[in-house]
């Protein structure tokens, strides 16, 4: 049986963190989907168009990272057309292996609403502008204003809104250090796991 594990949550809340470090702890693969957007977004054009066209080596695009290419990626995510185009990508890579971690906004909702585990990760709007300043070296207030600004539009959106599955953990990652946050999220799977 495979074992899929669905990880949503706003901008810089420790989503990625969690999944690389739990794919690690059981050998699962692991897909970070907010690359697709920013790689749509990055390419430019007609973003329907490069989503229909998108191919792997465009996630690995230099400048993806930034805070220009979230608000772009964020944009291009509120198109329909967009979002459809890159399921069946992101459906076939949950089953690719037997044990897969995907995180974004909308795996517990759409991509994966059979995913064994589905977790919605937060932590205050401060905390998060903090840590991400800190990665970026940026400054702290413009990045608290981009990730309000991308997260308001990413819950308000009319298809696939960010907002965490009926049946998901909820993971509050404010006060927890990495490995805390990593810890809670492996017992989860264990338990899971057993029944
Ligand atoms: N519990 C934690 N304590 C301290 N720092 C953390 C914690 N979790 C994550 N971080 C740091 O916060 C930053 C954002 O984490 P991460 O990239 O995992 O967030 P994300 O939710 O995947 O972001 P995005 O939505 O942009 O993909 C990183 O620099 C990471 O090292
Ligand atoms: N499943 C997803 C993943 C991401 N998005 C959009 O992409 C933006 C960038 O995502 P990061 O995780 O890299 O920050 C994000 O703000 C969303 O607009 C999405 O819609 N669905």
């Amino acid at each position: 049986m495979s074992f899929t594990i669905a990880i949503d949550g706003p901008a810089a809340s420790g989503k990625g963190t969690i999944a690389r470090a739990v794919a690690r702890e059981f050998g699962f693969v692991h897909l970070d989907t907010g690359l697709l957007y920013r790689a749509v977004g990055a390419i430019g054009g007609d973003p329907i168009l490069a989503a229909l066209r998108l191919r792997p080596e465009d996630l690995s695009r230099d400048g993806l990272r930034t805070a220009e290419a979230g608000q772009a990626a964020s944009r291009v995510a509120a198109i329909p057309e967009v979002r459809s185009a890159l399921v069946d990508f992101q459906r076939r890579f949950a089953l690719s292996e037997p044990g897969a971690v995907l995180d974004g906004r909308d795996i517990g909702t759409v991509i994966c609403p059979e995913a064994q585990l589905k977790l919605y990760v937060t932590a205050s709007d401060e905390i998060r502008a903090r840590r991400r300043a800190l990665e970026l070296g940026a400054d702290e207030a413009h990045i608290l204003a981009e990730l309000r600004e991308r997260d308001a539009r990413d819950a308000a959106r009319d298809v696939a809104p960010m907002r965490p599955a009926e049946d998901a953990m909820l993971l509050d990652t404010s006060q927890l250090s990495i490995d805390e946050a990593v810890a809670r999220v492996i017992e989860a799977v264990r338990l899971r796991s057993r029944r």
